[in-house]
């Protein structure tokens, strides 16, 4: 849904930075960022789709594809927790068979008006194999434990080879060239 949150998790990501006053997305923004995980150097090309109602079908040409999708809702909003189930339909229907799922309840800063339980939220996830966590990207909670979670959760870059742009997709490559053999 718009407005709970998307691009300030993108931002907080990508840029370590918090804007309590963005704009809603017009379209889809793209971004990227490399982060060095265990020994290898991951890739992610991150795809920020808008939530209002008027760009909704667009968001296909942006899932196609992917390797990961993150649905999120607002953990002071009930109604944002059901559009998320939608969404999860309308992946598990039209998505690419194998992509990872990770369901972020943002605005975890707000717990005196928290409106969807934790514990509601993670059942749910877990009784569709998605990765849960609640974030906060204005305190900067989970965020980088979201992205983390997705690229331990992809398969390596032989299975996935990066397919021309749209999407959510990620790149592993060796953090440390490979000495070649003498
Ligand atoms: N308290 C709090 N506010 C947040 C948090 N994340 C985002 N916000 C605020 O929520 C509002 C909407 O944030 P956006 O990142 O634009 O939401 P969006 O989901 O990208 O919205 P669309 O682009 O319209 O789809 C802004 O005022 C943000 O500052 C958070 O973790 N905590």
């Amino acid at each position: 849904d718009t407005g709970v949150g998307k691009s300030s998790i993108v931002w907080r990501f990508v840029e370590d930075s918090f804007d309590p006053n963005i704009n809603p997305t017009i379209g889809a923004s793209f971004m990227t960022k490399t982060v060095q995980y265990q020994n290898e150097l991951h890739k992610f090309l991150i795809w920020d789709t808008a939530g209002q109602e008027r760009f909704r079908a667009l968001a296909p040409m942006y899932y196609r594809g992917s390797a990961a999708a993150i649905i999120v809702y607002d953990i002071t909003k009930e109604e944002t927790f059901s559009t998320l189930k939608n969404w999860v339909k309308e992946l598990r229907q039209h998505g690419p068979p194998n992509i990872v799922v990770a369901i972020a309840g943002n605005k975890c800063d707000l717990i005196d008006v928290r409106e969807v339980m934790e514990r509601d939220a993670k059942d749910y996830a877990d009784s569709i194999h998605a990765i849960f966590v609640e974030t906060s990207a204005k305190n900067a909670i989970n965020i980088n434990e979201l992205f983390i979670e997705i690229s331990r959760r992809i398969p390596s870059t032989d299975a996935n080879p990066p397919s021309g742009g749209k999407g959510f997709k990620l790149r592993r490559q060796p953090s440390e060239p490979k000495r070649s053999c003498c």
